[in-house]
């Protein structure tokens, strides 16, 4: 994650913009390894970003998210493999433009703005032409912020700052804009709207979104497409629905939709665990090996039977429109199911945990 970083770096809508915004440009990362002294950062990726679109960099801290964007962006050289933006070589084989000269537009956390410039000086940044105020201020009222030229960064909320660094950006018309966990900081509502808006903005101005998130819910929410990446390496890529309904592995099904591991032995069609026995036709994806396995289990795929002999519900939550019931096994292994509130189940009673067709998915385990 990169803080607190005065970084918009970009050149003037060049020759390449109307293509991009006729929405042909792909910014591509081929074969791109990076290390940090002796250590692997980042490991052959290599992956396409579409204009118009949003593709998000997904997973967990130190996966080397921003490191990819830094390329990107072209503030550090490209070790190995290449970067190309509409199949012009941009970074790699010796060959690295600098961030000025790349329309290139970076989006990072809070304090991102000059503090000692107005709103539209800090919109109107790095842009030339006796037009340039007006310009500034034809982006703030797209960006909600009609009016607000005069005021200065630190007069802002958090999210109208970064309304404003969303409008600095966007001014020189970039071909690509890069986000680094932009709104991290901000509240869950707030964000949504953001997200909302950059992502319209990016679809109107057929703009190259990347977006570096660690959160699952912002990317499946803002993406196009998915990059997840493990320990520097691209996992799976695809799009929200692809990465949630057909998870490569058992770490991105568990990240994806609250997913909760649950171990069990699968044998005659049947998969054995602390909370009983499920026939697989409760499996999503291909049938395993018989042997151990990790069951990954949303809350939503799962379904309570009342039953004396069943587990003891042990909490019971409020969720917006569900429940969030919390059973317990005999050895205190937990389980969280997502039920209807008119379900009326409540703590202390016993229950029994069984999945709904097709929700769950299973992924061999080595150990025994
Ligand atoms: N300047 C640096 N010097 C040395 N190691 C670095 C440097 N920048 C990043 N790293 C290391 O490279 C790896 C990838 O870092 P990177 O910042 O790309 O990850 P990330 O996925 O963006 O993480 P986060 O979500 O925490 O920001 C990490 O192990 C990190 O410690």
């Amino acid at each position: 994650m990169l803080f607190n970083c005065i970084c918009i770096s970009f050149s003037p809508a060049d020759k390449h913009t109307k293509q991009v915004r006729a929405g042909s440009g792909v910014l591509e990362f081929r074969n791109i390894s990076h290390a940090y002294g002796d250590r692997l950062a980042v490991e052959n990726v290599s992956l396409k970003a579409r204009a118009g679109e949003v593709t998000c960099l997904f997973g967990p801290s130190g996966c080397g998210k921003t490191t990819l964007l830094r390329l990107a962006g072209g503030l550090m050289p490209v070790q190995a493999g290449e970067i190309l933006l509409d199949d012009e070589l941009i970074g790699g084989k010796g060959r690295d433009i600098a961030p000025e000269k790349r329309a290139v537009g970076l989006v990072f956390q809070e304090g991102a703005l000059f503090p000692h410039l107005t709103v539209a000086k800090n919109v109107a940044f790095g842009l030339s032409g006796p037009d340039k105020q007006a310009k500034a201020a034809e982006l703030l009222a797209l960006v909600g912020l009609a009016g607000f030229e005069k005021r200065y960064p630190h007069t802002l909320s958090g999210g109208q700052q970064q309304r404003v660094a969303l409008a600095r950006a966007l001014a020189p018309e970039p071909r690509v804009l890069l986000f680094d966990e932009p709104y991290a900081s901000l509240d869950t509502q707030l964000r949504r709207d953001l997200r909302e808006q950059a992502r319209r903005m990016i679809r109107r101005t057929g703009t190259i979104g990347i977006v570096v998130s660690h959160d699952p819910e912002e990317v499946l929410e803002m993406a196009d497409s998915i990059v997840v990446l493990e320990e520097g390496r691209l996992r799976q890529s695809g799009s929200p629905a692809q990465i949630h309904d057909q998870p490569a592995t058992e770490k991105i099904a568990a990240m994806f939709g609250n997913g909760q591991l649950l171990p069990a032995d699968y044998s005659d069609g049947a998969f054995r665990h602390v909370f009983g026995d499920w026939s697989a036709t409760c499996l999503s994806g291909p049938e395993p090996v018989p042997g151990p396995v990790s069951l990954v289990v949303r809350p939503d795929a799962l379904e309570l039977v009342k039953d004396a002999n069943g587990y003891p519900v042990v909490d019971v939550r409020l969720a917006g429109v569900t429940m969030t019931v919390h059973v317990e096994a005999p050895g205190g292994e937990g389980l969280r199911v997502s039920v209807a509130r008119s379900a009326g189940i409540e703590p202390g009673e016993r229950v029994r945990p069984m999945p709904v067709p097709a929700g769950i998915f299973a992924f061999a385990r080595s150990e025994a």
